[in-house]
């Protein structure tokens, strides 16, 4: 029996308990606060940005979202990130992403102030997570949302091994990272990658994340293994599919998500979990 590994339902699990938290230090007055910086008007990015804005507000989270247009300079843009660092009311500031071409989306990021870094993808976030090292910080949202899904299947993750597909700053690097971190041993395979299907057949947990629709086939995948797609691929129709061919290796994996409606709807519910951990951990802090 394989099962759908149902990431609306978890998201939706994951948001009740976001907004709990919310009311919980609503009763001291505290409102987590989250600024979302969008530049140019990419469609899927705007879609992207309303739903976590509505999210956002959905569970009481103070929601912000700056427009830019595809034109402003590289400084008007760090002065934005500068604004929202210096701003008490905000506790996570994104940055969404890709930016048009011409602006340096890593300098971007590094001028946010790593304790709002909400994405995880500060240097200094990304070095503690690579790290391993303990303590309190954000990491990227969608391999978060991953390890909840992975977590709720609840199976042994440690010595286990682990194939990541791809090699992203915000999926497949902190993805691998994070299985490290859970005693995984891990391999990352990416375009270069030489015979794919004999490294992929090795997973016992198998991440795709290429942005190729259909690449993983029923041949690519050892019997019973757990398959994260984290594709958002469009098919010839224009339909929404993922990097994996789901009717094609359904029958012999133990356990799937399925896109829409797996990896996606749990990266926006990590959003707002690391919006209000954010703010927690900045109260634990008293502010500083
Ligand atoms: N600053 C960031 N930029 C980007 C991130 C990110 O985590 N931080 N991730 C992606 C886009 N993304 C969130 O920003 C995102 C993509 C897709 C979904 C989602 O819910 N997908 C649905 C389908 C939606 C559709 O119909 O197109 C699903 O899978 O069911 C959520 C978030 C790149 N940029």
């Amino acid at each position: 029996m394989t099962t759908i590994i149902d990431g609306k339902q978890l998201a939706k699990d994951l948001n009740a308990q976001t907004q709990q938290r919310v009311a919980k230090l609503a009763e001291r007055g505290i409102t987590p606060g989250l600024a979302v910086i969008i530049v140019g008007d990419d469609p899927a990015s705007a879609l992207y940005v309303r739903n976590k804005h509505r999210k956002a507000v959905k569970l009481g989270i103070k929601s912000v979202v700056r427009e830019l247009p595809a034109t402003v300079s590289q400084a008007d843009l760090m002065g934005v990130v500068t604004e929202y660092n210096q701003d008490p009311t905000i506790n996570g500031i994104l940055v969404q992403s890709p930016l048009p071409r011409g602006l340096d989306e890593q300098a971007v990021v590094a001028a946010i102030d790593p304790k709002k870094d909400v994405d995880g993808f500060h240097p200094v976030n990304v070095g503690r997570l690579f790290n391993n090292l303990p303590g309190n910080y954000p990491v990227s949202c969608t391999p978060r949302g991953i390890m909840t899904m992975l977590a709720s299947l609840h199976i042994h993750l440690r010595g286990k091994h682990a194939v990541v597909v791809g090699r992203s700053r915000i999926v497949g690097r902190p993805m691998a990272a994070m299985l490290l971190n859970a005693d995984m041993t891990v391999t990352t395979a990416h375009v270069y990658t030489k015979h794919l299907s004999d490294v992929t057949r090795e997973a016992d947990v198998l991440v795709v994340a290429t942005g190729v629709a259909h690449l993983i086939k029923a041949n690519d995948v050892k019997p019973g293994a757990i398959v994260i797609d984290v594709g958002m691929d469009r098919d010839d129709q224009g339909k929404l599919t993922g990097d994996v061919d789901f009717d094609g290796v359904f029958d012999r994996v133990g356990a799937i998500t399925p896109v829409p409606g797996g990896v996606g709807p749990m990266t926006i519910a990590t959003l707002m979990q690391q919006t209000v951990d954010i703010c927690e951990w900045s109260e634990q802090r008293g502010n500083q």
